[in-house]
């Protein structure tokens, strides 16, 4: 099979690249890349339990939980969970917590000349697009269909593998079309990354947890271990360009500059689909940042091993579906909420953000993360004061993550307080904390 060739058109104005001066392009796939073909591995269970005792749990913030804007559409019961299965419960976590080698797809039989490489792989799953006809979701026995975003050779790939060992990894082209696969039935989890040590957070991705209604059912970090890769025998000093994911570009920022390459930036929609457009296009004036994977997989060779700026280089990845998974207390847990707290003008008084916080405080309860994105609803509020004018103060959701399981009486204390000080409440998921051991990507880092 003929390597599919993804056409570059230019990003607008969303992307982060285009702050620092970088030209953006956006690879484009082929409509053949709608059908879905997946790498099967045997069935993983989840951590559910019966709904009503999460709900009761929950009952607490019900009164509170306003809908969004959007409807996640279809909410049939999840059978995919074994709502009691305690076993399979535990199957997920040494899956999240241990470290299990990803067995992912086959790497592609690839065929190179001096301009091209062919990809005569014809087993690589095509990711899913918006455009994708959902209407008759494929057939899929018993094993856990995990949707991410990229294409295979993607880091979400691997955090998929990691989340649920032998998963079915089903691509997707954008962050979007992962969630609305489990929406639609398409698949049974989305994983997708939120914050990368070097990079910050994915915006992205918690203005989508909050406009759709999947829950957060576990997390996964993974070490990012990056290469500089190009067609077999291309030497660093053809180079004029280097495309990858925006996030991928900013990790390997320094470490490009010291490499002396004298090359433009360009940003692509992921770390592998770069490397597949290398190859398929037979760009021999272009490397791409991606994983060693991708370079077996699309046939480049490693012209620079470990480029991220840092060894400590980690992502970290939600693990989303249909349904919450019952809170336990008998290994760590984290929380994640999103809030808005009462403007002044409401009449709840001042320092509502210093509150919300002050309730994890008292109860000993850590706050691992918070995140502040603009209110979409009402992103400015004006205040008005005749003798100096009209004072712009910007609104906005924030984000918590807090070392706690929803099962415990603190946690359920310490949201009741919230409430007080929020017009907006919501849990996106209580789940187990990712214990793996430390594993930084490179230890020959600069
Ligand atoms: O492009 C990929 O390979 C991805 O999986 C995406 C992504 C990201 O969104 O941050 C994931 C991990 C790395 O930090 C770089 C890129």
């Amino acid at each position: 099979m003929q390597a599919l060739a993804p056409s570059p058109i230019t990003n607008t104005a969303t992307n982060p690249l285009r702050k620092r001066g970088y030209t953006t392009t956006k690879l484009n796939f082929h409509p053949s890349q709608l059908s879905i073909r997946c790498s099967a591995f045997g069935r993983n269970g989840a951590v559910t339990g019966s709904r009503a005792d999460w709900q009761s749990t929950c009952a607490i913030l019900a009164s509170k939980v306003i809908s969004q804007d959007h409807n996640s559409g279809s909410e049939k019961p999840d059978n995919n969970d074994n709502d009691n299965n305690e076993e399979e419960g535990k199957t997920k976590i040494a899956g999240i917590n241990g470290h299990q080698i990803l067995n992912l797809l086959p790497v592609s039989t690839m065929t190179s000349n001096s301009n091209t490489v062919t990809n005569n792989n014809n087993n690589l799953p095509k990711p899913l697009s918006l455009s994708t006809d959902f209407s008759s979701p494929p057939m899929h026995g018993s094993t856990l269909r995990v949707a991410y975003q990229g294409v295979p050779g993607a880091y979400s790939e691997a955090a998929a593998g990691k989340a649920y060992p032998g998963c079915e990894a089903i691509p997707c082209d954008q962050f979007e079309v992962a969630f609305q696969a489990v929406e639609l039935w398409i698949a049974d989890r989305a994983v997708l990354p939120v914050e990368n040590s070097l990079g910050g957070s994915i915006h992205r991705n918690y203005d989508l947890l909050l406009r759709h209604r999947l829950h957060i059912v576990g997390e996964v970090q993974l070490p990012v271990h990056h290469c500089l890769l190009a067609l077999p025998g291309v030497r660093k000093e053809y180079l004029t360009r280097v495309i990858s994911h925006p996030q991928a570009l900013a990790q390997c920022e320094h470490t490009l500059t010291k490499l002396g390459l004298n090359v433009t930036r360009e940003a692509v929609d992921d770390t592998a689909g770069a490397a597949e457009y290398v190859a398929s296009n037979g760009l021999r004036d272009t490397a791409a940042i991606a994983s060693s994977r991708a370079a077996d997989l699309y046939g480049l060779q490693v012209l620079a091993d470990g480029i991220q700026d840092d060894s400590g280089n980690v992502t970290r990845f939600v693990m989303l579906a249909r349904e919450p998974i019952i809170p336990r207390t008998d290994r760590p847990f984290k929380t994640s909420i999103v809030f808005a707290t009462y403007d002044n003008g409401e009449g709840k008084g001042t320092s509502s953000l210093f509150k919300v916080l002050s309730a994890f405080a008292f109860r000993n309860i850590s706050l691992t993360k918070i995140e502040s994105r603009p209110h979409r609803h009402r992103p400015i509020r004006l205040v008005d004061d005749a003798n100096v004018g009209t004072a712009k103060h910007f609104e906005y959701m924030f984000y918590v993550d807090f070392e706690a399981s929803m099962a415990e009486p603190r946690a359920q204390n310490a949201l009741a307080e919230v409430q007080e000080f929020t017009s907006f409440l919501r849990v996106l998921g209580s789940y187990p904390m990712d214990m793996s051991p430390w594993a930084p990507s490179c230890s020959d880092q600069k």
